[in-house]
């Protein structure tokens, strides 16, 4: 933690939704940073500069977080994105504008929670190892993306661990299927997306060989859960121009 310099300026977009409300309580509690600017959907986004703020958390919209994060690069203020739908063409966009401005730093993070990123380490640890690899994700119903960006990240750390082992393909004798009934197959792994009320955050990794099934299951039960990952990302991110994809980067994982 910086104890000698000034405090860093933050500002939330997102401020008034489920997770930027979390997120702003977590960063007024640190002294290390000061809450500078709580912006929300119809709010000027220009308030990000008059406000000073050094660095955003971004947790809004995938149809809004490109034009978001396109004024804070060129105005060089650094990003910390929680917000999901990220495919290779956006992050290549983002690859373009940042080479324009070489200081500015935009982390990318599928998920905050420490649990979540040891979930997904653990499944891709785990994955060539077992014959069988499935992935289901829960959530609240007033998601807008399925399958979750989680999921989706934790099916390519699964595909590229297979890979790299040579992992022949997943035992199927599917032949007859009704559409959607065996999820989605992101690069290989299927994923199956459940939008329940009452959820908060959820995934399992089923895996399965000869005679026996290892579950990895992740919990989020409360969203305040994001807020030490997001601070963690908000102290590197000085350090780490250009594009950063999971906060695993800046933790000191063993
Ligand atoms: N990486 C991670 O660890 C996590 C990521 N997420 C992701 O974060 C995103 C937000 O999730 P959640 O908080 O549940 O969603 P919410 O809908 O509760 O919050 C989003 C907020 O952003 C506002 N908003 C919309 N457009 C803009 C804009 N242009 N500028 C500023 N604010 C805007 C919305 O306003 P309005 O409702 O009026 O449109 C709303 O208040 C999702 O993509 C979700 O998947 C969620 C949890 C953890
Ligand atoms: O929308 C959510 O709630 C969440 N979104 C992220 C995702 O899509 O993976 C992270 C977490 O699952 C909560």
């Amino acid at each position: 933690m910086n104890t000698t310099e000034a405090p860093l300026r933050v500002a939330v977009l997102g401020a008034r939704g489920k997770v930027g409300r979390e997120i702003c309580k977590a960063v007024e509690a640190v002294s290390d940073m000061t809450l500078v600017a709580e912006i929300d959907a119809g709010d000027p986004i220009e308030r990000l500069v008059e406000s000073g703020a050094q660095a955003v958390v971004d947790f809004t919209h995938p149809d809004v977080v490109m034009g978001n994060l396109q004024f804070c690069i060129e105005n060089g203020i650094h990003a910390v994105v929680g917000t999901t739908g990220f495919d290779d063409e956006r992050l290549a966009r983002l690859g373009e504008l940042l080479a324009a401005s070489p200081e500015t730093g935009v982390l990318i993070a599928a998920n905050f929670s420490i649990g979540a990123i040891l979930m997904m380490r653990f499944a891709a640890q785990a994955a060539p190892l077992f014959e069988s690899v499935e992935i289901v994700e829960l959530h609240h119903p007033t998601k807008a993306d399925a399958p979750s960006g989680t999921a989706g990240r934790t099916a390519e750390l699964i595909a590229a661990a297979r890979r790299e082992a040579n992992s022949p393909a997943m035992p199927d004798a599917t032949s007859q299927e009704i559409d959607g009934a065996r999820g989605a197959d992101v690069d290989g792994v299927r994923v199956h997306s459940v939008r329940v009320r009452g959820l908060v955050a959820h995934q399992e990794v089923i895996l399965g060989g000869l005679g026996e099934t290892l579950t990895i299951r992740h919990d989020s039960i409360d969203r305040a859960g994001f807020g030490p990952g997001v601070l963690a990302g908000l102290r590197a991110i000085e350090a780490h121009p250009g594009l950063t994809i999971g906060l695993e980067h800046f933790l000191d994982l063993p």
